[in-house]
């Protein structure tokens, strides 16, 4: 493999490695993109110009290089032809400005998530599907933005947090959410499975008529806090390095798509304040794609239009497809039949681009690349005309709503929550060791007969629903205790006040009749010496 690619691929690991701190995290004022709402959207178009590179630098004997873009409003973006001197103008759902640092309107990751993580958190939790897609030449800025870097994560690892730290505010209000993680690679028309080590296992696109095209055999692991998450990270990029060594050739030719499945469900109130039954199910998803480098897309629009094909079939045939399905989709022409059976991307992506999601693509540029950058900018001008239907996956189950502000002030219960979840974990391990164990066991003498066999079957999935249950009720009456150990410190604490005040006011009552006593004796004393008292004695004296 490449060794830049490596490289990149291990910053990835390192860099969400890191935990931003809560300041690092919310430090920027939310400034949302424009709501998506529950009809006919057009996927929204953002687009972010990167700075300038060290060798762009370099081939401009140190001088930061005058950009070829500029975005005089949030929403207008420019591009300047050095030849003629033409400028063009475009205009886009959001423009962000990451040139220089050192102006004012300088977005950073930090700034650029807050904008977009409002809606895609409460998207996802209301039960939409969600998709962000970020497109671009190579080196303009994809990974960058998705992945992030040690001090600015991207919108991923910052959005994962946030969905965890969600999920914990969810189970508050009785309901249990249960995140699956799946991370794929698309590379030559095949899915490779990046969280599967055994790589002999198929991964083939088939449809389900009701809710579309899905990845066979992929593997889907269940997550809970942000230390898993890392883990299949690292496991999906080792495989990933290691599955593109295979293929020799650099994995920028290859799309990231990482999937978060959530499914939620709303437990009823028993009398008391138990949980009753599970009332509805809700599932929802996000796709976050890092699109391969589209520079050979571009080029590829110079040939004739066999030769086009003949390259993106060898290359890179998802973007040919996916730019085809894009043009197609901007015509709004219902009778056209859009080809997004031509290549797993698009198949994958069906969904998102034509039918049940909010979309959002992100387009990344170069400041310098008037060429690249053109064809991005015409692409993304297309791509704003495409409308989806998304409609929540739900039948009525209350949500409960994503608040910005809550999410900010949970950080901390978060990490205790964390340590908690470390021992329900550890826990479930060894009943799930033991029940597979004894599965294990029971199956080798149910085989013999195919009833007893289905009744078993049963039985798992019964144990395995109830085990689920189970689960949550801990989580859930771990939170009352919690909640409860609070209330509980709080009156002793207002006890032992007031038993203090009183220990005070008993030792004032006490030294008071002390003193009155004392004051009886004087008294008694006086009156006593006054009897005896006697005036011509003293006087003689
Ligand atoms: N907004 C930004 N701020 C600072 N540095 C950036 C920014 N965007 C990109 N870069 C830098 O530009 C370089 C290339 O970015 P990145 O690797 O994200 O590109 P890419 O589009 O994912 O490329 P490829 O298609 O080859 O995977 C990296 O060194 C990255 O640190």
């Amino acid at each position: 493999m490449h060794p830049m690619r490596i490289r990149k691929i291990n910053r990835i690991t390192c860099t969400v490695c890191l935990r931003f701190s809560r300041r690092q995290l919310f430090s920027q004022t939310a400034h949302h993109i424009p709501a998506m709402n529950n009809e006919s959207n057009n996927i929204k178009v953002l687009v972010r110009v990167r700075p300038t590179l060290p060798r762009e630098l370099d081939a401009n004997e140190g001088l930061t290089p005058q950009s070829l873009v500029s975005m005089p409003s949030p929403g207008c973006t420019t591009l300047l032809n050095p030849t003629t001197n033409e400028q063009k103008s475009y205009y886009f759902d959001e423009c962000v400005w990451s040139f220089n640092p050192m102006d004012v309107s300088y977005i950073d990751n930090q700034q650029f998530y807050n904008r977009l993580g409002p809606d895609l958190l409460t998207h996802l939790f209301e039960g939409f599907n969600v998709c962000l897609l970020a497109y671009g030449q190579t080196s303009s800025g994809k990974t960058y933005t998705m992945m992030g870097e040690e001090k600015q994560p991207g919108v991923i690892p910052s959005l994962i947090k946030d969905i965890l730290k969600q999920v914990e505010i969810s189970v508050n209000q009785k309901v249990h959410c249960e995140l699956t993680f799946s991370y794929v690679e698309i590379y030559n028309e095949q899915v490779v499975d990046l969280l599967n080590k055994d790589q002999s296992v198929k991964c083939k696109v088939r449809e389900n008529p009701q809710t579309g095209p899905y990845v066979e055999n992929l593997r889907e692991v269940k997550i809970s806090n942000y230390a898993q998450f890392l883990n299949l990270l690292k496991l999906g990029n080792k495989v990933r390095s290691t599955a593109s060594t295979l293929m020799n050739d650099l994995s920028s030719r290859s799309h990231a798509v990482i999937t978060l499945t959530l499914h939620q469900t709303r437990y009823e109130d028993e009398v008391g304040d138990g949980i009753g039954n599970a009332s509805e199910q809700m599932t929802s998803n996000i796709k976050l794609v890092d699109l391969a480098g589209s520079e050979r897309l571009a080029r590829t629009k110079l040939y004739g239009q066999q030769q086009r094909m003949k390259e993106g079939a060898s290359i890179n045939k998802s973007l040919t497809v996916l730019g085809r399905c894009i043009n197609l989709l901007a015509q709004r022409n219902n009778k056209t039949v859009i080809p997004f059976r031509d290549s797993i991307l698009t198949y994958i992506l069906k969904e998102n681009l034509a039918g049940n999601s909010k979309t959002c693509m992100l387009f990344c540029i170069s400041p310098l690349d008037y060429e690249e950058t053109i064809q991005t900018l015409n692409y993304a001008n297309e791509v704003k005309k495409i409308k989806t239907l998304a409609k929540a996956n739900k039948t009525k189950l209350p949500t409960v709503p994503v608040n910005w502000d809550d999410l900010q002030k949970s950080e901390s219960s978060v990490i205790d929550s964390l340590r908690n979840e470390v021992e329900t974990l550890t826990n479930k391990l060894t009943s799930l060791e033991l029940e597979r164990n004894n599965s294990l066991a029971l199956s080798d003498s149910t085989l013999v007969e195919n009833k007893e066999s289905t009744k078993f079957k049963n039985l798992m999935e019964f144990l395995e629903k109830d085990s689920a249950k189970t689960k949550f009720e801990n989580r859930y009456l771990k939170q009352q205790l919690a909640k409860n150990n609070k209330h509980i410190s709080e009156l002793q604490t207002q006890i032992d006040f007031v038993y203090q005040f009183e220990v005070e006011n008993m030792k004032q009552d006490m030294a008071k009749s002390q003193l009155i006593k004392d004051i009886e004796r004087c008294r008694h004393t006086i009156k006593t010496d006054l009897v005896k008292f006697d005036p011509a004695s003293f006087l003689a004296q």
